[in-house]
């Protein structure tokens, strides 16, 4: 019963219908006690032989009153109880989905997409089923249950009615031992939905890969595996579960036997009417469904239980990345100054940034260039307040990015990520995803400064057709220029280009170099990318190796020094001239 009292938060706040709600079912209740005494009356007046066709009729149209009265209360609580559900699974979907948004980078390396999946869907489900099921069953069958008994002492004797229920204890007894061991079992079942969902969401994104390697076979073998033992859990929450029933039936069938034996007796000796026994006997069927949803209960509160431990151990997790109690939106210019003295990843051992120091001027535009994992990106992350546990300081414009609001920070930034990603909606929405009040000419000319413009009016339905899983196969290179045009079109203070132009040829990367020289005035530009054609034309350049800044200068500058920059630009001049694509060379 844990989770009512973890749930009280909700149910004070929902106070008013849960209240209302279970008014409606005390109506229901009582009225559900009349059929049971207004058969034994009519049994008894039959016995006598002084049931006239007036009284039968008083009699059968008490009943229909009840009936009526019981049609409307359940309606009126079914739908006060499963309105609250459908409160709380709202409210919860959508605190989880602002913990997400809000979570760094370190919760999503520790949690898989199909794990936190289970969480927003099976967890989620679970615990909305307390406040609607849950709730439900729990006063309905104390509510049944107790005005069962009051009716069965007041109307038919209560020395019947405390012998009948000796059996009663024993299905308290038997919900506490199994309910404790369905609390475990349900939370291994969870975790092994999730270890499910993680496995199939990995094995059909990965799907393309898993084929051409050849490993479909293997792949199912694991898949089989996880199913496998998720059954194994699962069968045996339902071998629990089903001890329930068939403990319940025995209590059920011990009550009616001492109810025919001591009642049977009592009518014997005149202290019952036969019309009572048989009252007393429908009673006990009106106990009946209370009994069985027991069993039920202890399945939906446990479940919900083990469920909201999990969701509200994730919804604990704090994010390494805390905003300031005074923190401003407003960014004002994109004059960067960077100033990174060491920086490591959380959970790694290695430094992976040493100082790293520039200045750039709003207008700017900063070239990273260097081998693969020497810390490009790393630098960005930083710029981007993906993690805050550096040695140093960054500021954008006059202040510390750490003085900013992320979504003030974020919204200034127009950042291009190496894997971009595109949603299942048209080429217009892609675009404008980060402002969807942009028009069509604000859309377009986005388009065009990533000179994707021309590609689009070749699709089936230009701005309208639907990219994404449902939509156009679009290549690699046109991928990475919807993805430049979504970052344009907010005209942000600071662009990043994270070797988003790896995919298009060179005549095209240069095409976009100029529109953006041309467009972004005062604006600052970050450029990082293997192809050294990508920031030939930057007003600085950092080289970096193993996080550190090796060579720094303009073009004509890094040339003249002969290093590694020197090096890699004839090797990429001379792939250029034999016709051998560039951009990997600097990936040695
Ligand atoms: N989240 C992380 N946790 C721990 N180490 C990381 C993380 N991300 C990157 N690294 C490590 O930091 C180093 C720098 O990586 P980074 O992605 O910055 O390199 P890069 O220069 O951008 O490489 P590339 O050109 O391939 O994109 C690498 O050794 C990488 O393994």
């Amino acid at each position: 019963m844990g989770i009512f009292k973890k749930l009280g938060w909700f149910f004070k706040q929902e106070k008013k219908r849960y209240i209302a709600g279970i008014l409606f079912l005390l109506v229901a209740d009582i009225a559900g006690l009349v059929p049971p005494r207004v058969i034994g009356i009519l049994a008894d007046l039959m016995n006598d032989r002084k049931l006239s066709l007036n009284l039968l009729f008083t009699w059968v149209g008490l009943l229909l009153g009840a009936a009526i009265v019981q049609y409307i209360s359940r309606y009126g609580w079914r739908n006060m109880i499963w309105g609250g559900a459908a409160t709380l699974e709202r409210e919860l979907r959508s605190r989880l989905f602002g913990h997400f948004l809000k979570m760094d980078e370190t919760f999503f390396q520790r949690h898989r997409t199909g794990d936190l999946m289970a969480h927003a869907t099976n967890d989620l489900n679970a615990i909305q089923n307390v406040a609607g099921s849950g709730i439900l069953t729990f006063f309905d069958s104390i509510l049944t249950g107790g005005t069962t008994i009051i009716a069965m002492m007041i109307f038919v004797d209560w020395r019947l009615t405390l012998v009948a229920l000796i059996p009663m204890p024993l299905l308290a007894v038997s919900a506490r031992v199994l309910g404790s061991r369905l609390h475990r079992a349900f939370g291994e079942s969870q975790a092994a939905f999730s270890r499910l969902n993680d496995k199939t969401q990995e094995s059909v994104s990965g799907i393309k890969v898993i084929k051409t390697f050849g490993q479909a076979d293997e792949d199912i073998d694991d898949f089989e595996k996880i199913v496998d033992r998720t059954i194994d859990i699962n069968r045996k929450v339902y071998r629990i579960d089903s001890l329930f029933d068939p403990t319940t039936s025995l209590i059920i069938g011990l009550t009616y036997a001492i109810t025919i034996i001591y009642g049977g007796w009592l009518v014997t000796t005149s202290t019952i009417t036969l019309g009572q026994l048989i009252s007393f006997v429908s009673y006990i069927g009106t106990l009946v469904w209370p009994m069985f949803a027991i069993g039920r209960l202890f399945n939906v509160i446990e479940r919900g239980n083990a469920s909201y431990d999990r969701v509200y151990e994730l919804l604990g997790e704090k994010s390494l990345i805390k905003e300031k109690s005074n923190a401003t939106d407003h960014l004002i210019a994109g004059d960067i100054s960077y100033h990174v003295a060491s920086f490591t990843y959380p959970d790694d051992e290695e430094t992976s940034l040493r100082q790293i120091d520039f200045d750039l001027g709003a207008g700017k535009t900063l070239g990273l260039v260097g081998r693969v994992g020497a810390g490009k990106t790393t630098i960005l992350k930083l710029l981007l307040r993906e993690f805050d546990n550096y040695d140093g300081e960054i500021k954008i414009g006059v202040k510390n990015v750490k003085d900013y609001t992320l979504e003030g920070l974020l919204s200034s930034i127009g950042y291009v990520p190496q894997d971009n990603f595109l949603f299942s909606t048209t080429v217009r929405d892609n675009i404008r995803f980060a402002s969807m009040d942009k028009d069509q000419d604000e859309v377009e000319s986005a388009a065009k400064q990533s000179a994707i413009h021309e590609d689009i009016q070749g699709f089936s339905r230009q701005y309208d057709t639907l990219v994404g899983e449902k939509g156009v196969s679009l290549s690699g290179g046109q991928k990475q220029r919807l993805a430049i045009s979504r970052a344009l079109i907010t005209l942000p203070e600071i662009l990043i280009l994270d070797d988003a132009l790896s995919a298009v040829d060179a005549k095209t990367e240069a095409e976009i170099l100029t529109n953006l020289k041309a467009d972004r005035h005062q604006k600052t530009t970050i450029i990082s990318s293997h192809r050294l054609s990508g920031v030939m034309n930057a007003d600085e350049i950092l080289v970096i190796d193993e996080g550190r800044i090796v060579e720094r200068g303009t073009h004509e500058q890094l040339l003249t020094l002969n290093g590694w920059y020197a090096e890699m630009w004839r090797r990429q001049q001379l792939a250029a001239q034999l016709g051998v694509g560039g951009a990997e060379d600097g990936a040695e």
